[in-house]
């Protein structure tokens, strides 16, 4: 990271007209809908070097499943919202362009397994300072580690065509399967920079429904800190939960209530201490391990130690669930059929990326189990697909071995009544709501005996299952 001069001054900035979001994803998808719907007086292009993506965008199934995302998709589509795969000229034509491309975890060379992988964020300034002229707001929506901005200026700053540019902070707090709520009413939307001109044009776009009081405007590097930190916070929330959960379990205290007890502390707070199998989702692991490479390439190894223990904390959940299965099975899960209910990170989406369920499924396989899966959104190629990645593990040469064993010993079916015939066990990975709906007795007489439940959500918790006949185990808490 190197200093370099403030990004150009900003001449007057007039209302911006047309915006152009890089990257068509989970992100700038459903946020740039938004946009449009609220402002019919900004035209909105979202652009994507992923073609299939974009046809997706335009077509009547969607790439990404969220709630209410369909009606204000097709409320915009073709009036001010476009998809398409023509980057330079909405780059060329916009006033102001977000940057909404992924940042993973590095997974080669230096900080590998860490750090973030900025490639995509640089080609993205790369190519808006080879085709911009006159002047731009460029936003950084990505989640980017602090002082990301400077580089991006510094690259911007290259520009041949003498543009100029100012660099903002946005960071989105959207969480998947609540998407549309969380940005049609967002608790706050965080906007960082340095020229007051720049941040005062886009609190004008998003004043146009969200409350003025709720646009938080702060320097860049507190807004880019600001990201990680809440992502941290909210992981560690889990992962606090949770190592409590393993103590409820060995002294017959109920982590439910434990939860419920701390939450109505109003210093505490109820939401997110739902003990579970573990947090998933693309972004709370990554961006911890970017936090934790922060601390230490900034020489603060006790900072980086704390919250890389969050991360071994939610590791260590899932691993625990495992070995609880494995250890009720009478030591044995081979050859048993167990059935996973629920695949996605969370319910309400069709995402996987680190879901839970990947490494649940990994670990029985390794323990040689026979898996049955379902999951109401989730396509069959993706399951197979993380389950040959995962036990690959980045090693061509296991390629072979990994998709044998997913031949033989998975099965992806299209009910929780398929998955549950002639099972040992049920393993509840997501906490879709429909699982709380099923006929049990029905899924009792159909399956080996004694029929074990593994709740890895609590979603059952309420319903009679040992009165059906069900051996029921959650987490948190003994029966
Ligand atoms: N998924 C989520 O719920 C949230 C994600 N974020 C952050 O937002 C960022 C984006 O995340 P997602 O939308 O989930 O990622 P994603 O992987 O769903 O979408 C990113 C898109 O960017 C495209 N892309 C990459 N390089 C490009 C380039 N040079 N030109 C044009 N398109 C390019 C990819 O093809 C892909 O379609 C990440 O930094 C993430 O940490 C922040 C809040 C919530
Ligand atoms: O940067 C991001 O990507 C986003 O990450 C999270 O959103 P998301 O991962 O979509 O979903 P969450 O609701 O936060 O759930 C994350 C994981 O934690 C688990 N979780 C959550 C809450 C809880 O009490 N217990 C629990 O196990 C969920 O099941 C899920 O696997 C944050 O909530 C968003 O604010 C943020 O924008």
């Amino acid at each position: 990271m190197t200093t370099v001069s403030p990004a150009h001054a900003s001449p007057t900035i007039t209302p911006i007209r047309k915006i152009c979001c890089i990257g068509a994803g989970y992100v700038g998808g459903p946020t740039m809908a938004m946009i449009a719907k609220q402002c019919p007086d900004i035209e909105v292009r979202v652009v994507d070097i992923n073609a299939t993506r974009i046809a997706q965008w335009n077509s009547d199934t969607l790439p990404i499943y969220e709630p209410g995302l369909h009606e204000i998709v097709m409320e915009s589509r073709g009036r001010n919202l476009h998809f398409t795969c023509e980057v330079d000229s909405a780059i060329a034509e916009a006033d102001m362009i977000f940057i909404s491309v992924n940042t993973p975890t590095k997974d080669f060379g230096v900080g590998a397994g860490r750090a973030a992988n900025l490639e995509f964020i640089e080609k993205c300034a790369r190519k808006i300072a080879d085709v911009s002229t006159g002047h731009k707001i460029v936003v950084e929506k990505s989640t980017l580690p602090v002082r990301t901005a400077e580089a991006v200026k510094a690259i911007l700053s290259g520009s041949s065509s003498g543009a100029t540019f100012d660099v903002l902070s946005n960071p989105e707090f959207l969480a998947e399967g609540t998407a549309v709520e969380d940005l049609l009413s967002p608790d706050r939307v965080l906007i960082g920079g340095e020229s007051e001109a720049a941040i005062g044009a886009l609190v004008d776009v998003y004043a146009h429904w969200v409350p003025r009081e709720r646009l938080l405007t702060t320097n860049l590097w507190s807004s880019e800190l600001s990201k990680l930190t809440a992502n941290a916070f909210l992981a560690q929330r889990v992962s606090s939960i949770n190592s409590i959960s393993a103590l409820c379990e060995a002294t017959e205290a109920d982590v439910d209530e434990v939860a419920m007890a701390i939450g109505t502390d109003s210093r505490i707070g109820p939401k997110f201490l739902k003990s579970s199998v573990g947090f998933g989702g693309s972004c709370f692991q990554k961006d911890i391990l970017n936090l934790v490479y922060l601390c230490e390439y900034f020489g603060l190894p006790e900072v980086a130690e704390y919250w890389e223990q969050v991360v071994k904390m939610n590791d260590y959940q899932k691993r625990r669930f495992v070995n609880r299965i494995v250890r009720t099975l009478f030591n044995t899960v081979s050859d048993k059929k167990i059935a996973i209910w629920g695949f996605a990170f969370k319910k309400d989406t069709n995402d996987t990326r680190e879901s839970a369920a990947i490494y649940v499924c990994r670990d029985l396989l390794r323990e040689k189990a026979k898996l049955s899966i379902y999951d109401p959104q989730v396509t069959a190629d993706q399951i197979k697909k993380d389950l040959q990645d995962v036990l690959r593990n980045g090693d061509a040469e296991l390629s072979e071995a990994s998709a044998r064993l997913i031949a033989e010993n998975v099965e992806v079916v299209d009910s929780v009544e398929a998955a549950c015939c002639n099972a040992h066990a049920i393993a509840v990975l997501t906490e879709w709501d429909e699982f709380g709906k099923v006929d049990f007795p029905a899924i009792y007489r159909s399956m080996q005996k004694p029929a074990f439940v593994f709740d890895g959500r609590n979603v059952l918790k309420s319903l009679p299952l040992d009165e059906y006949g069900f051996v029921y185990q959650g987490i948190g808490f003994r029966r």
